[in-house]
């Protein structure tokens, strides 16, 4: 029994853009989606009633996070990243790579791994492909993805290609080490920057390894938004059309959009979280600052094109005062309501791909949300 499987409902006629459904052992849900991102076991201020409530059925954990803090063998006692955070969905956690790569200083990559110092408190600590796929055993979330290694944008050629090749011999030995394979899934990782021949390279590797879904790495990483979608158009053919293809680490409403037309299915982002964090919400008519003072007298919902519980009960002008006041209320406002814009956005994504008109829907969303049509 594969743990993950994708069904491909219809393409869009007028873009790349695929209707799907992946299916895990905690639910299945349609594609393409957004995925709210939940680090240390919570998306932050957000219960995991409130995840229910706006229809969000995966969320993402961190690897690197969960094994520094409280450590991977707590939640196996707990029996697992279910159960000790309460979340009956699916979940799905990133492998340590990226995060090693950029949170800790003195990193040191080897074959064997990558030797490193603890974010928290400087210790030396060391990451391989097997202990990575160790804790996310111990976590049992329902898609694991492979050690791979992010590289900085701008690479060298020669240095991406010997880390792609790398990558390639980690995923190899990530699958000897995955010993749960009829309960969770395990992603591959496309490497290879903005090089289109080791893009082909990374991607034919991993598709020869057979994994269940295939992410692709090493993007949303600082290079020109061009760039990203230049090297989606050419990796995503190159991925099987029957699995789900995961665009790591994007989650701009304008992203997430130029992703689906090319063929992504699953986004995850901090973004939505974390400017939320800071009083700055996501609306159909584009960003709002809710805690500029130009708001303080303004009794309107966030965005009266939205049907979220926040629009309907609370007002720009009391949002801002409870952000200015460093309120959690306001935070938990704001995240709700900036999770379920992504989250509506990709159930209208899905219709428009349904109704073979997702390249109308983009011109009309980017010009309401005000973006250049790039
Ligand atoms: N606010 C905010 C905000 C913060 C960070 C980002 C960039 C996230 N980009 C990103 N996450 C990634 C995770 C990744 N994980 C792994 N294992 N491999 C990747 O290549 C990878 C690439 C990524 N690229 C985007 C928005
Ligand atoms: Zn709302």
């Amino acid at each position: 029994m594969n743990p993950i499987t994708y069904e491909l409902i219809k393409t869009d006629k007028q873009t790349g853009a695929r209707l799907g459904r992946v299916h895990t052992p905690h639910g299945s849900f349609d594609t393409p989606t957004f995925m709210p991102v939940g680090t240390l076991a919570t998306v932050k201020t957000m219960s995991p009633e409130d995840l229910q409530s706006m229809q969000a059925n995966i969320i993402l954990s961190n690897t690197y996070h969960l094994w520094l803090r409280p450590g991977e063998d707590i939640i196996r006692e707990a029996g697992g990243l279910h159960k000790f955070m309460n979340w009956d969905g699916a979940i799905l956690t990133d492998s340590g790579g990226f995060q090693v790569f950029s949170l800790s200083d003195m990193r040191e990559i080897k074959e064997e791994g990558v030797h490193f110092r603890n974010h928290l408190n400087g210790e030396k600590l060391f990451l391989s492909p097997e202990k990575a796929m160790d804790i996310q055993n111990a976590l049992g979330s329902d898609i694991m993805m492979a050690f791979d290694e992010c590289p900085p944008y701008p690479a060298e050629y020669n240095y991406m290609k010997a880390s792609v090749e790398r990558t390639s011999r980690w995923a190899e030995r990530c699958l000897q080490a995955h010993n749960r394979p009829y309960d969770q899934g395990l992603f591959g990782i496309v490497q290879g920057g903005e090089y289109e021949a080791l893009r082909k390279q990374s991607a034919e590797d991993l598709v020869s390894l057979d994994f269940p879904g295939y992410a692709i790495g090493g993007l949303s990483v600082g290079e020109p938004k061009h760039i990203m979608n230049q090297v989606l158009e050419f990796t995503t053919p190159l991925l099987p059309s029957h699995k789900p293809r995961y665009l790591m680490g994007v989650g701009s409403p304008d992203a997430l959009i130029d992703g689906a037309i090319r063929g992504i299915d699953m986004f995850d982002c901090v973004l939505p979280t974390r400017i939320a964090r800071n009083g700055t919400c996501m609306t159909s008519n584009g960003r709002l600052v809710v805690r500029n003072a130009k708001y303080a007298r303004d009794f309107n919902p966030i965005d009266e094109n939205c049907s979220c519980h926040v629009c309907k009960n609370y007002s720009r002008a009391y949002i801002r005062h409870l952000i200015k006041c460093n309120e959690t209320f306001g935070f938990r406002l704001t995240t709700y309501h900036n999770l379920h814009f992504l989250l509506k956005l990709m159930e209208q994504v899905r219709t428009a791909i349904k109704e073979d008109r997702l390249g109308d829907f983009k011109e009309s969303f980017f010009e309401q949300y005000g973006l250049n049509k790039a």
